[in-house]
């Protein structure tokens, strides 16, 4: 390095005198999924960056989220090679963008890497109002998109009223334990099912009304029979399958099914065969119907300012499983698939 560099270096310039080179680590889908994903599906690439052109900004990763989506979505959308799709909460590392100031949080669409360039299109500002003692993690859960599908979805699709009765599974996730709380919110009765004691103690102290742990019961049917001898007006489907089956029968007349997620189906090499929903349909004249969060992008700042009011109120509590370290990712993939998480999965660098 010349003593001018040098010079500068000690006083601040250097990044105006020496370009820097960053890698970025990516995760790649070495091996498409057949049933459920294993860590020898994946590989660690590294990536130089090129230099910022005008118009572009070079962000750093800080944390990563693990979705159920990923499973089905890489099995449609992705070819073996590709960087694993995800979302993440990164920080403005440099910026040739005069939208975006250096230091700036946002949530990114840029898969799984630590560091990723962008022109800016496809970034979300973290909210201007976030208050500064809030995880910005909380981005990618309970007022990020999952918590946008428990919005939509029960609004929107379930057309929840005051007084009825709300059924869940998944519920200690990130989207079923959001359906819960708002289903409360709303003046509801919120019966939530979930797969280990401890997600059912959790569901307790977040205000459901009952909850019980599906692996254990020896009759599904019977235990949300108990929870609500009435039967259900609205239905959060997040599992699908043998679930879904045993629950249709329990709605009540003109109930409104969501159907949100089949994550009981996605690991599946061979679809699973009915019961088949038909019969419960006619005869309760129940409503089923699928939902992508998408579907309410104009409404996007409307669900996530009302999920960032209720959290900051305490009115809806949020817990995260945080995996440490970007290595761990198809680990925290896994384990989330698997059911270890409580609350939202996510990764922190
Ligand atoms: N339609 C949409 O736009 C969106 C749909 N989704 C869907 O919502 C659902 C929940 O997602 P999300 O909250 O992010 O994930 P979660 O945080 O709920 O994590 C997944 C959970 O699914 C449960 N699970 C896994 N395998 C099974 C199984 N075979 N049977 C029953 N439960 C199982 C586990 O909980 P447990 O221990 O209780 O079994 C696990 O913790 C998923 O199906 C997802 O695809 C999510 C976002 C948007
Ligand atoms: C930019 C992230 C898009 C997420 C879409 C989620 C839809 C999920 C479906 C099932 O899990």
């Amino acid at each position: 390095m010349g003593k001018f560099a040098e010079a500068c270096r000690h006083i601040g310039f250097e990044a105006m005198f020496t370009p820097r080179m960053v890698i970025a680590k990516a995760w790649v889908l070495k091996k498409h999924f057949d049933g459920f994903p294993k860590t020898s599906d994946f590989d660690l690439k590294k990536i130089e960056l090129p230099n910022l052109k005008d118009g572009e900004l070079l962000l750093e990763s800080v944390f990563l989220s693990v979705d159920p989506y990923m499973r089905p979505y890489s099995q449609r959308d992705m070819k073996e090679g590709d960087i694993m799709i995800g979302t993440q909460v990164a920080r403005i590392v440099e910026s040739k963008n005069p939208a975006f100031a250096v230091g700036a949080f946002v949530v990114g669409n840029s898969g799984w890497r630590t560091h990723f360039i962008s022109d800016g299109k496809d970034l979300q500002l973290l909210p201007s109002n976030w208050p500064e003692s809030l995880p910005r993690s909380l981005a990618l859960g309970t007022v990020g998109m999952p918590g946008l599908t428990a919005y939509f979805g029960l609004l929107e699709v379930c057309k929840m009223k005051p007084g009825e009765i709300v059924l869940v599974n998944a519920a200690a996730g990130a989207v079923g334990s959001v359906v819960g709380q708002l289903a409360k919110i709303g003046g509801c009765k919120v019966v939530g099912c979930a797969g280990s004691d401890d997600k059912v103690a959790y569901l307790k102290k977040i205000g459901f009304d009952e909850a019980f742990n599906y692996k254990t019961v020896k009759s599904l049917d019977e235990a949300l029979r108990k929870a609500s001898p009435d039967g259900y007006d609205c239905f959060f489907d997040n599992v699908g399958g043998e679930f879904a089956s045993v629950a249709i029968n329990q709605m009540k007349k003109y109930g409104r099914i969501a159907v949100c997620g089949a994550i009981s189906q996605y690991n599946d090499s061979v679809p699973q065969k009915g019961p088949y929903v038909q019969i419960p349909m006619i005869f309760k004249e129940l409503q089923m119907e699928g939902f992508l969060v998408t579907r309410w992008k104009n409404r996007q700042e409307e669900g996530v300012q009302a999920l960032l009011k209720w959290v900051v109120e305490g009115k809806v509590k949020c817990h995260e499983q945080v995996t440490e370290g970007f290595e761990n990712m198809p680990m925290a993939f896994i384990g989330m698939l698997k059911g270890e998480n409580l609350g939202k999965a996510v990764v922190k660098v």
